[in-house]
């Protein structure tokens, strides 16, 4: 499917938008064309009994059909896998052994996508399954295949119905939550659009239900969040509470795409045309442009092998100079990785960057120990990490 030109302003209609980052209002409308990813909790699809919540899997299934038909191309983020593997395992509440999650989410996640399937193709829609590890997206040429096989999937009309693949992840080897995974696939398909679906209106100034709470409508900038109570305690079923949901927000804002988090019980009235109600949900702007994939991946979907510690002068040259990481601003190296792989850059106060290291680490261990015994060191003249490789950290990540 063709896209619209909606890369500059994030997919969304420019509504009263005056153009400046710090007045710009709310956008009042969906962009002709804009990719949205929906991602839907598992709050929002199981029935108090714990059984899905088939009446709301139709109504995404008819929306995502009319939004296909408005010019969209539209990817789903499922949960409710392992809520929808409990009843028939005579489980009565979520476990918290991992391999009767895994049990639970292998049951269920037949019976989900055989729901989601059904639906869907009642409204003509044509579902596929990709079911995605951390592994997916953490190694490089994985994340590549993926990405073909989204824009494939994609290309050829179909809707791509995405959970992660919860009956092999391990407890180190998790993506953990959908919302990190709603944020990871919005950057692997270069979304406009994501939209959290949850069972709250959105996010709050603390848990609603909290005295003097009160829902957010709009979040310009991640200031915007200084003084707000996100708890990660979620609903019964759900994972992650607000805290992950933010998190997701603010990823996908950084490398370009939108969020909008809202309850499922309003998705008609936020996807059923191109308009959006302003006091539906709140609404993050994206606080950067759609980024080079590799370096988004570097920041949040790789895993480091190693860290680098470095002195006050290299961080500040690589957060305030912007520039590459060189050999005298090393102090230290830890972890046993070749070059090409992923790690770390530790200033003395917190995590600064992570990036592609050119050497290995037994490499920056002679460096290092030529440097400690004053004896001439090998003679390297790259950069261990080059600014093409490296994606800053915020600060509250790491160390
Ligand atoms: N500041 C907040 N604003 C809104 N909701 C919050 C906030 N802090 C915590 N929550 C909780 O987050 C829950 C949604 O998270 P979760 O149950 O994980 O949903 P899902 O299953 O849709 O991923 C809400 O039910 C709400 O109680
Ligand atoms: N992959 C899991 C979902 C885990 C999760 O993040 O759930 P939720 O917080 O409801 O989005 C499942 O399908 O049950």
């Amino acid at each position: 499917m063709s896209r619209a030109p909606s890369r500059q302003d994030g997919g969304v209609g420019s509504g009263a938008d005056s153009g400046t980052t710090a007045h710009r209002d709310r956008p009042e409308s969906l962009a002709p064309g804009a990719r949205v990813v929906i991602k839907v909790g598992s709050s929002s699809l199981t029935r108090p009994d714990g059984g899905l919540d088939l009446n709301r899997i139709d109504i995404i299934a008819g929306l995502t059909a009319g939004m296909r038909r408005r010019g969209h191309d539209v990817i789903l983020v499922t949960s409710g896998a392992v809520a929808a593997g409990l009843t028939p395992l005579g489980l009565e509440t979520r476990p918290q052994e991992l391999r009767l999650l895994q049990a639970a989410a292998s049951v269920g996640q037949g019976n989900l996508m055989a729901r989601w399937q059904t639906a869907m193709s009642a409204y003509g829609v044509v579902a596929a399954q990709v079911l995605l590890t951390a592994q997916d997206v953490a190694v490089r040429s994985h994340y590549r295949t993926v990405r073909a096989t989204f824009d494939a999937l994609l290309s050829l009309g179909a809707v791509p119905i995405v959970n992660e693949n919860d009956a092999v992840a391990t407890d180190e080897f998790s993506l953990g939550d959908n919302d990190h995974l709603a944020a990871l696939v919005s950057h692997l398909v270069t979304a406009d659009v994501l939209v959290l679906l949850t069972d709250v209106d959105g996010l709050w100034t603390a848990r609603p239900g909290t005295p003097g709470a009160r829902p957010i409508r709009h979040v310009r900038r991640p200031a915007d969040l200084e003084g707000v109570s996100v708890s990660g305690r979620g609903s019964q079923v759900g994972t992650g509470g607000m805290t992950t949901k933010v998190q997701a927000a603010t990823i996908s804002c950084a490398s370009g795409t939108a969020t909008l988090i809202a309850s499922a019980d309003d998705a008609a009235a936020l996807l059923a045309g191109p308009d959006l109600p302003a006091q539906v949900g709140t609404w993050f702007d994206p606080t950067g442009p759609h980024r080079p994939s590799r370096r988004l991946w570097i920041a949040h979907a790789s895993m480091p092998e190693g860290r680098i510690l470095v002195d006050q002068g290299a961080a500040r040259a690589l957060t305030v100079g912007k520039k590459s990481l060189l050999l005298p601003g090393v102090t230290a190296v830890s972890g046993d990785f070749e070059s090409g792989a992923v790690v770390d850059i530790v200033g003395p106060e917190r995590a600064v960057a992570r990036g592609i290291c050119r050497y290995s680490a037994a490499e920056l261990g002679e460096v290092l120990a030529a440097r400690a015994a004053g004896t001439p060191a090998p003679d390297h003249v790259a950069p261990v990490v080059h600014r093409d490789d490296l994606a800053e950290l915020p600060r509250t990540a790491g160390a």
